[in-house]
């Protein structure tokens, strides 16, 4: 595409060296041509949600301004995980490296293994903290991420300086 858009992407590990990976995955994908990351937010170590029996995770957003078409930047963020050694096993168990569109410009997504806004945004701190940080006046439904950050249970994350 020939005007540049910004996505929102979230990122998280909780297998090897937690920050390391994240950082190595975030400048990865600044090195790739048609993506610039503009934002980061704070390190947060954050409960595990959805299969509770594993590590806890370190997660960041990031926002990048991309000219990729979201397919591409799918393709990227996978292409992204595998080079950090990702394998993909259990569907929501441990990994080296998860890389989430978040957003997409104001654009509604729905194709196979690509939906936009991801459809659980507004249910996880794991992503509404990091986010707040960096998109606190996106719209998530009839909420601003940021009320929304204020309404979640926060219990289970933790901002690391
Ligand atoms: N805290 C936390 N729990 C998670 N559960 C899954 S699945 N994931 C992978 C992202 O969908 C995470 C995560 O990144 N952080």
């Amino acid at each position: 595409r020939a005007t540049p858009v910004e996505a929102i992407l979230g990122l998280g590990s909780n297998i090897g060296d937690l920050r390391v990976q994240i950082d190595c995955a975030v400048a990865a994908l600044h090195a790739t041509p048609g993506v610039r990351v503009t934002r980061h937010s704070a390190y947060y170590r954050t409960a595990p949600w959805g299969q509770t029996d594993q590590p806890s995770f370190l997660n960041i957003c990031i926002a990048v301004e991309t000219t990729l078409e979201p397919r591409t930047l799918l393709e990227t963020a996978l292409r992204v995980e595998r080079e950090a050694g990702r394998v993909r096993r259990e569907r929501w168990g441990p990994r080296i490296i998860d890389i989430d569109i978040l957003f997409y410009g104001d654009e509604v997504i729905d194709e196979p293994h690509l939906h936009v806004p991801h459809p659980y945004i507004g249910e996880r701190a794991f992503v509404l903290a990091p986010l707040a940080d960096i998109a606190p006046d996106r719209m998530i439904g009839s909420r601003s991420v940021r009320e929304a950050a204020a309404a979640i249970d926060t219990s289970g994350i933790e901002r690391l300086d």
